[in-house]
């Protein structure tokens, strides 16, 4: 212990002892005083008594530098308690009177040599701390209210803190620096605190109340609650309180106020209402450090749709033309889209077709539709099963052709690779993806013996397919966007259109169109060979589950409107879904003609 320490030491125990001098007298008067304020009748010899036990406890902490705070639902706050390097005490120390709590020399400076007054409560129900340092000043003052009871009232005038810990019911306050008027009154015996801090200074620190945090820098702070009624109500004013930037927080809410200087140097209270002022203090070096740095933020304006985020902009934006151009693209090809969209929907629609597909119930459709025809959803394409039938794998197919057994022959990279044509040939060409090799799956019912992918591009060779000796199905390629490399696609569909001009035995192509996009450019290519060909090509759409139903007979009309001048097109347009079997028997009855009537 150094020599300061030890001067800070001596000159303590000297006060100290003037402290246990006066408390005797001083102290005993001045809960008289306050009794007398009270006007408690019955209690007060009580409270007399055990009074002057504490005061003789106080003297011996004060003595010892030693503060103790207690109240009667023995709670401690651990964070401050072990800031101070003080235990804590248990409720059945109090009746201890006169025997010293011992501190030994470096709790007493751990304590910073802060003056500590503890007063009793009446009946133990609470027990009030104020603490202030060696240069405070504090005027506490409590009252009870006039039933008695747990209720008092404090108020504390003119107190003066440099730094250190007000504490009261549990919560504590750090003020630096500052005066506190701290008021609590309360009118009747509802438990309802009220507090009133007026004239306060705060340069930093926190004052913490109920629970509430408050963050208050270079400011002074008028605090005050009352509550008229039992009824819990707090109502709170800060006047004559001074704020360079910081956060008041007031019942969980937090106010920044930033340069914001007013000046209001008396309290206008009003029940029920909320009032904050602030005002601006005197010049003081010593609060600059407190300032927070304002930042200059500085605003970009994005004008440009795409996405900012985690982008980092510069002060140069692109240029205003190229927005435009740019919009102008954009907004030329949404005109050109919605003009597409618009002719599709102006097309008139047949009765006679739109009846066609709601009989076979083409379309987008609901479970509950199909439930209500007889069909078991929970089989595979179960509108190509007869209704009501439960067994997985059809019972009756009506085209005798298609109950043979589907079987891989042959695949082909180049056309010499071809098998001989010993049975009528039935192709099904289309774009990748388009669902040609589901249709084969589909149309046999036999489920897994063609191979299938959401990836276009899987079929990659041409596949041969024996349906027992009396047709042969051809699984192409398709064309268009896939998953392989140029040239590959490049060399397959060069292959198609070899296989479709040039075959022999070929007898019909089934041309896939997916009924959500029609007929695109590259349709058209293979539909000009094969009329150049002359092969005989049959229009299927393909996924028609889905599309709504009216625009499957749209798409049906347009595909027809397009192809009227087509000389090689075979009617009836045919419109299928592999996942419900739509239309699966009707393309079945079409194609079983070809095997029947054709001629190798
Ligand atoms: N919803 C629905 N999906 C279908 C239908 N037909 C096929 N699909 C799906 O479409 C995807 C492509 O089917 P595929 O039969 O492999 O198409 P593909 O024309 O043979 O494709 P490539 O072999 O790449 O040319 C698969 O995921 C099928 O399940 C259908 O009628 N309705
Ligand atoms: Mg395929």
């Amino acid at each position: 212990m150094n020599q300061e320490t030890r001067s800070k030491h001596s000159s303590l125990k000297k006060r100290a002892k003037v402290a246990i001098g006066r408390s005797d007298g001083s102290f005993r008067d001045r809960f008289k005083t306050l009794d007398s304020k009270k006007k408690v009748n019955l209690r007060t010899a009580k409270i007399n008594t055990n009074r002057r036990v504490k005061n003789d406890d106080i003297a011996s902490n004060v003595e010892d530098g030693f503060y103790k705070r207690r109240n009667d639902s023995g709670r401690n706050d651990e964070n401050v308690s072990n800031l101070r390097g003080r235990r804590t005490e248990s409720d059945d120390s109090r009746g201890r009177g006169s025997k010293l709590n011992y501190r030994g020399r470096n709790e007493t400076s751990d304590f910073g040599g802060k003056k500590k007054r503890i007063y009793a409560d009446d009946g133990g129900s609470k027990l009030r701390n104020n603490v202030s340092d060696s240069k405070s000043k504090v005027f506490d003052k409590r009252e009870s209210s006039q039933d008695g009871g747990d209720d008092w009232r404090m108020k504390r005038e003119n107190s003066e803190n440099r730094s250190g810990f007000l504490r009261r019911n549990g919560d504590a306050k750090y003020v630096s620096k500052n005066r506190v008027f701290d008021k609590r009154e309360s009118q009747d015996g509802g438990g309802d605190p009220r507090t009133k801090r007026e004239n306060s200074e705060n340069r930093s620190g926190f004052l913490r109340k109920n629970g509430d945090a408050k963050y208050v820098s270079k400011h002074r702070v008028f605090d005050k609650r009352e509550s008229q009624d039992g009824g819990g109500d707090g109502r709170t004013k800060r006047e004559n309180s001074e704020n360079r930037s910081g956060f008041l927080r007031k019942n969980g809410d937090a106010k920044y106020e930033n340069s914001k200087q007013t000046r209001g140097p008396v309290e206008e209270h009003k029940f029920g209402v909320k009032k904050l002022k602030v005002k601006k203090n005197v010049s003081d070096d010593s609060l600059e450090m407190f300032d927070r740095p304002r930042r200059k933020r500085r605003l970009f304006r994005v004008e440009y749709p795409h996405d900012t985020a985690n982008k980092r902009f510069d002060d140069s934006l692109p240029t205003i033309d190229n927005t435009t151009e740019q919009k102008k693209d954009s907004d030329t090809e949404e005109n050109t889209e919605m003009s597409q969209n618009a002719q599709f929907r102006a097309i008139p629609l047949n009765p006679s077709i739109i009846s066609f597909v709601n009989e076979n119930l083409l379309g987008r459709r609901r479970e509950i539709e199909f439930k209500k025809a007889g069909y078991d959803i929970e089989l595979p394409s179960p509108l190509d099963n007869i209704p009501f039938s439960t067994s997985s794998e059809r019972e009756r197919i009506e085209e005798p052709v298609f109950r043979n057994k589907l079987t891989f022959f042959a695949a082909a990279k180049v056309s010499s690779s071809f098998p001989p044509p010993d049975l009528p040939e039935i192709a099904f060409a289309g774009r990748s993806n388009v669902g040609k090799s589901s249709l084969l799956n589909s149309l046999t019912r036999q489920w897994g013996v063609v191979r299938t992918s959401d990836k276009p591009g899987l079929t990659q060779t041409i596949n041969f397919f024996n349906l027992g000796s009396k047709l042969c199905l051809v699984d192409l390629p398709g064309y268009g966007f896939a998953y392989a490399k140029e040239e590959v696609k490049e060399s397959w569909e060069e292959l198609v259109k070899e296989y479709v001009s040039t075959r022999e035995g070929l007898k019909r192509v089934c041309l896939l169109i997916d009924t959500k996009w029609g007929m695109k450019p590259r349709d058209h290519e293979l539909i000009d060979l094969m009329e150049r060909s002359k092969t005989k090509y049959q229009i299927v759409l393909t996924k028609t589950d889905l599309a709504f139903p009216v625009d499957v007979a749209r798409r049906a009309m347009q595909i027809e409107e397009n192809l009227r001048t087509k000389k090689s097109a075979l009617q009836p347009l045919m419109m299928v879904s592999s996942k419900t079997g739509a239309g699966i028997r009707t393309l079945r009855t079409v194609l079983s003609n070809v095997s029947r009537f054709a001629r190798l």
